[in-house]
């Protein structure tokens, strides 16, 4: 794994922006794994930029999200869906056709899961962007979760039930259920890229270099990948 520090969260914006970029450039039809959090909302304004001021033909672009709340409708303000159109769809020119998300009001969610997985692998995914968690979540897998996994629900533990709180109005409005892409689907991916920012992160950080490989975190199994970049700030990294 190769750690990128950086001191501003524009620098870790930038950075990881420029690598979405330039997988979005060497390939024809580019297929971007994305997330959702707070952190990747600068990396997704630098590379609205990016994409904007630039001749790539946005319609080969392909996207996937990691996840998404069981029980929202896709316009609800605190779906993932409403949030990845906030903060990128609606500024850039991707086909609607080829966004994948994930159906968080799916009537079948067994059959949600087994399509979605479906198109992963038809597809590839070239790159895909990563935060975490404070217990080492990736997407929402939860410590426990099986390195084999693909996509499926969850349930979310009260930790991650409460982080998650701060988007809604009350702690009882969040759902308890996720859908997820597994930690097997995230793996498949050609690069990973992982954004680690703040001091709450700081011991998700630790332990990911740490170099321990364990289903109770997460996080770790990226340990068996052969292109992950960490791209950490200071408050993370402790310094
Ligand atoms: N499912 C998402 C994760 O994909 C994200 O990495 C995590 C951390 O989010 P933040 O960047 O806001 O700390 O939040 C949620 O649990």
């Amino acid at each position: 794994m190769k750690l990128v520090k950086v001191s501003t969260y524009e620098e870790m914006s930038n950075e990881a922006s420029e690598i979405l970029f330039d997988v979005i450039k060497e390939n024809d039809k580019p297929v971007i794994g994305l997330a959702t959090g707070s952190t990747p909302e600068g990396t997704y304004k630098a590379l609205i930029e990016k994409l904007n001021s630039s001749d790539v033909n946005q319609n080969d672009i392909t996207t996937f999200n990691l996840d998404e709340y069981v029980g929202l409708d896709k316009d609800h303000e605190q779906s993932y869906s409403y949030y990845m159109h906030e903060n990128f769809f609606n500024h850039v020119s991707i086909p609607e056709e080829n966004i994948h998300l994930l159906n968080g009001k799916a009537e079948d969610a067994e059959t949600e899961v087994t399509a979605y997985e479906a198109a992963i692998d038809q597809a590839g995914l070239d790159v895909q962007l990563l935060g975490i968690g404070r217990n080492g979540h990736i997407a929402f897998n939860e410590p426990g979760t099986s390195f084999d996994s693909v996509t499926h629900i969850v349930d979310l533990t009260p930790e991650t039930i409460e982080d998650n709180s701060r988007f809604f109005d009350d702690l009882k409005d969040v759902p308890n259920k996720a859908f997820t892409m597994g930690l097997s689907s995230i793996m498949k991916a050609e690069k990973i890229v992982i954004l680690i920012s703040g001091e709450n992160k700081k011991e998700a950080l630790a332990e990911l270099l740490s170099g321990e490989v364990s289903e109770n975190n997460p996080a770790s199994v990226l340990n068996n990948h052969k292109d992950v970049t960490i791209i950490a700030d200071t408050a993370a990294i402790g310094e």
